[in-house]
């Protein structure tokens, strides 16, 4: 194959491996407004006008399609559900849904906040919502709602079709159908989701396109050991099932001259 793929620390020092590990990624990777970030909540700056969050068809329930990406397991969102208020310039409609983690509880997260990584984070990717083709390389072209996982010994039931659904797409490049489920369900309670950080930066992935407005969620999300530790264990970064998926991290990026805002 020509052109290297790029993957994460851990698949790049497996020997033999060719793909391009996050210190030579490529496109922005290397620009200066680049996500994840640690949060430090005493110098984030309150902004009134960070205002809670309106979830429009948060609530269907939808038989989802997911797939093993081999960078992570996505479930693909379409065009029913969006986004508004919350100090965003329009409403963002939901494209897609991944997350991100680690084998053991403190260490999954890709953004950290006061230095304390979680067990996982959970990404739920929206875009613009603009009726004109309006150059979409904006800066605010893409709002990703990050969320912090837990591990505790409570199941979540809303998490179940998903983490059921892990064992039919083992390895990268398949696709299932998960059973019925809402998007809701799988988020904290709504009343606890107006605690946020904000603050510009980037796709976490290649080509790390600096266009995402970042809301960083306090409230974490709370999974069942046994629901958080399927996902390094169903999940293949390969077809030969060699190598499992976990550590889909990205190192921390510098904060350079910005303003983390907190609501
Ligand atoms: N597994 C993959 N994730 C992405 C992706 C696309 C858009 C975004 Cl915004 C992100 S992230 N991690 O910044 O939320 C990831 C592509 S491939
Ligand atoms: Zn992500």
């Amino acid at each position: 194959i020509c052109a290297a793929h790029w993957c994460y620390e851990i698949q790049a020092k497996e020997p033999n491996s060719h793909c391009q590990g996050p210190a030579d990624w490529t496109g922005d990777c290397k620009k200066t407004h680049q996500s994840p970030i640690n949060i430090v909540t005493t110098e984030a700056k309150m902004n009134p006008d960070l205002k809670p969050f309106t979830f429009h068809g948060y609530d269907q329930k939808k038989k989802w399609v997911v797939k093993n990406d081999g960078h992570s397991v996505k479930m693909m969102l379409g065009d029913g559900s969006f986004i508004a208020g919350g100090d965003l310039p329009a409403q963002y409609q939901a494209v897609q849904l991944h997350l991100h983690w680690s084998q053991e509880f403190d260490k999954g997260s890709e953004h950290s906040i006061d230095g304390k990584h979680f067990a996982m984070e959970m990404h739920v990717v929206h875009e613009k919502a603009t009726s004109s083709n309006k150059a979409q390389d904006s800066q605010d072209k893409n709002a990703v709602l990050a969320f912090m996982v837990e591990v505790g010994d409570e199941m979540n039931q809303g998490f179940q079709p998903l983490v059921e659904a892990l064992s039919h797409i083992s390895t990268p490049n398949t696709n299932t159908t998960m059973k019925e489920s809402c998007l809701q369900d799988m988020l904290p309670k709504k009343e606890k989701l107006v605690h946020y950080f904000r603050y510009l930066g980037s796709l976490t992935t290649p080509n790390c396109d600096e266009t995402v407005i970042w809301t960083v969620f306090k409230e974490p999300i709370k999974l069942h050991k046994d629901q958080f530790l399927k996902f390094s264990k169903e999940l293949y970064y390969d077809e030969d099932k060699s190598l499992t998926m976990k550590d889909n991290v990205r190192p921390l990026q510098q904060l350079g001259n910005r303003q983390v805002f907190r609501s």
